[in-house]
């Protein structure tokens, strides 16, 4: 699909102002992680469940609790991003649907009995059903929160450029308080999520709140932006959440458009008034620009060396690398800004692209260096998610695992107990490493917990430490397929190694 010149325009803009980013070292102490009741460090590794909701009558997810079952015994994934949908929450001002609330803790407890940790998600596209008269476009937003004013907003054939039309241009704007008009917009949406909070502040497989999905501000673009109405947004937001719940952990994200191809954003710090350390969470997403122009991350298969044009896919990986290059500084930049941990909460493509599994495996060891967690986008069943479609057969199997959920399926450290110092994946040996500093603050009271895939571990594989012998323990789990490591309190640092059994 042939894209307009504007995009290439933006392509080069994107590799080439990054270039021109300045920046600041990332923290000089490293990562910052997201802590589980136990003190640990937890490493978030799931999916987006599920795209599939923004069209649902009920605006709930494609799955059934067995289909949770099978993403664990597939992929052993601990994390979800859950999407929501305003318009269900609140088919009208003030009035809360408890009946979704109640369907959305059903699928919250599927998740909680297989210690899952959920990630609950204001999701919009396009700001709403609203913006057209057929109500074919856009998710998120009640009808009543969208004025569009009569202007147009007119159907794409890429569905992005819908953003730009005037009538959702308008409601967003309106949302913005940008127009002055409607003031009331943005603090039914910030009562909305302290009703979210109030619900589940007691859930504690629910893990946070990630405020608005890749937030657009209409007519207000960068900075603008990002320090004006979406700041003042996530502060009434925290401030609301906070007077109902003190625990759990909040999750903003920066502009979507520039942002996800690696342009830095200018999210101020935004305090976090609950008693204890911060529990706020950069969450951004990456589409590199050149994919989002249609183009794969393949090798070299339809000609095209790296003559520095977008020409075949040899240059496309060069430029596609590029861009993740500069996302991967410019988030570091932000997280440190906000002192937050990073979640990456959507990345993803179609999985039959050339190369798409080779971005993938970049990706994973990607979120690895930087200690992020990583939600893919998405669980569905459109060829971007892990299955292949529902099998046949017997009621209860789950949905044919795909060449992703392969790559998905790897071990990892689920908790850490202590600082994480490293963590790596070798995959030619599929040898896992996990380093970690003792916090010597009293604050870790469980062990450390490390998932492997039955492929290469059928027995749990060998695992070993650079404890000194018998200072350390672990128990298999050969149920969850996870190794409990109880490490040595009075030493340092840790290093542990699970290898395949030979
Ligand atoms: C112009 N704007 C504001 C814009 C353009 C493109 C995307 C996008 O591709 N997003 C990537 C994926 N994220 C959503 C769900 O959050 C998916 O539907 C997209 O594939 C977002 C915003």
């Amino acid at each position: 699909m042939k894209r307009p010149p504007w995009a290439v325009l933006a392509l080069a803009l994107v590799l080439v102002g990054g270039s021109l980013t300045v920046v600041s070292r990332p923290s000089p102490e490293g990562p910052r992680y997201i802590t589980d009741d136990q003190g640990r460090a937890i490493i978030l590794h799931g999916f987006n469940t599920a795209g599939s909701t923004k069209s649902d009558p009920d605006a709930m997810p494609w799955i059934e609790e067995q289909d949770v079952e099978n993403e664990y015994e597939r992929m052993g994934t601990n994390f979800v991003r859950f999407l929501l949908q305003w318009s269900a929450l609140e088919p009208e001002p003030g009035q809360y649907d408890e009946k979704y609330l109640d369907a959305v803790a059903e699928r919250v407890s599927w998740y909680a009995e297989r210690d899952y940790h959920v990630l609950l998600d204001m999701h919009q596209d396009l700001w709403g059903q609203g913006i057209t008269e057929a109500g074919r476009v856009g998710n998120g937003a009640p009808e009543w929160a969208t004025h569009t004013d009569g202007l147009t907003v007119e159907e794409q054939e890429q569905w992005e450029l819908v953003y730009l039309e005037p009538g959702t241009m308008r409601s967003f704007d309106h949302f913005w308080n940008t127009t002055g008009e409607h003031s009331e917009l943005m603090s039914h949406y910030v009562r909305a999520w302290r009703h979210v909070a109030d619900r589940f502040s007691g859930e504690p497989a629910v893990i946070g709140y990630d405020l608005m999905n890749e937030p657009w501000g209409g007519t207000l673009q960068g900075p603008e932006f990002e320090r004006g109405p979406l700041a003042e947004l996530y502060r009434r937001s925290i401030t609301a959440i906070r007077t109902v719940d003190n625990d759990s952990w909040i999750f903003v994200e920066p502009q979507a458009v520039g942002v996800n191809w690696g342009l830095p954003s200018a999210l101020p710090h935004l305090d976090d008034p609950r008693e204890g350390k911060a529990r706020i969470v950069y969450a951004p997403h990456i589409y590199p620009l050149p994919m989002d122009l249609g183009k794969a991350y393949g090798r070299g298969e339809h000609g095209g060396g790296d003559d520095g044009r977008i020409g075949g896919s040899e240059s496309s990986r060069v430029w596609i690398d590029r861009s993740i290059s500069l996302w991967r500084r410019n988030v570091l930049v932000t997280a440190d800004r906000l002192e937050a941990p990073i979640v990456l909460g959507e990345f993803g493509l179609d999985t039959s692209s050339p190369g798409a599994m080779e971005y993938v495996e970049r990706m994973l060891a990607l979120t690895d260096e930087i200690g992020a967690g990583r939600a893919y986008w998405s669980n569905d069943l459109d060829g971007w998610g892990p299955w292949l479609g529902r099998a046949d057969g017997e009621e209860g199997e789950g949905a044919k695992p795909g060449p992703l959920a392969e790559v998905m399926n790897r071990p990892y450290p689920r908790a850490i107990a202590g600082e994480p110092l490293a963590v790596h994946y070798d995959e030619p040996a599929k040898t896992l490493t996990v380093s970690f500093a003792e916090k010597n603050d009293g604050s870790v009271t469980g062990p450390t917990e490390i998932y492997v895939p039955e492929r290469e571990f059928p027995e749990g594989g060998i695992i070993s430490s650079s404890d000194p012998e018998g200072s350390w323990a672990a128990e298999w789990d050969a149920a969850r397929r996870v190794w409990k490591v109880e490490s040595a309190p009075y030493l340092q640092e840790h290093e542990l190694v699970v290898s395949p059994t030979n």
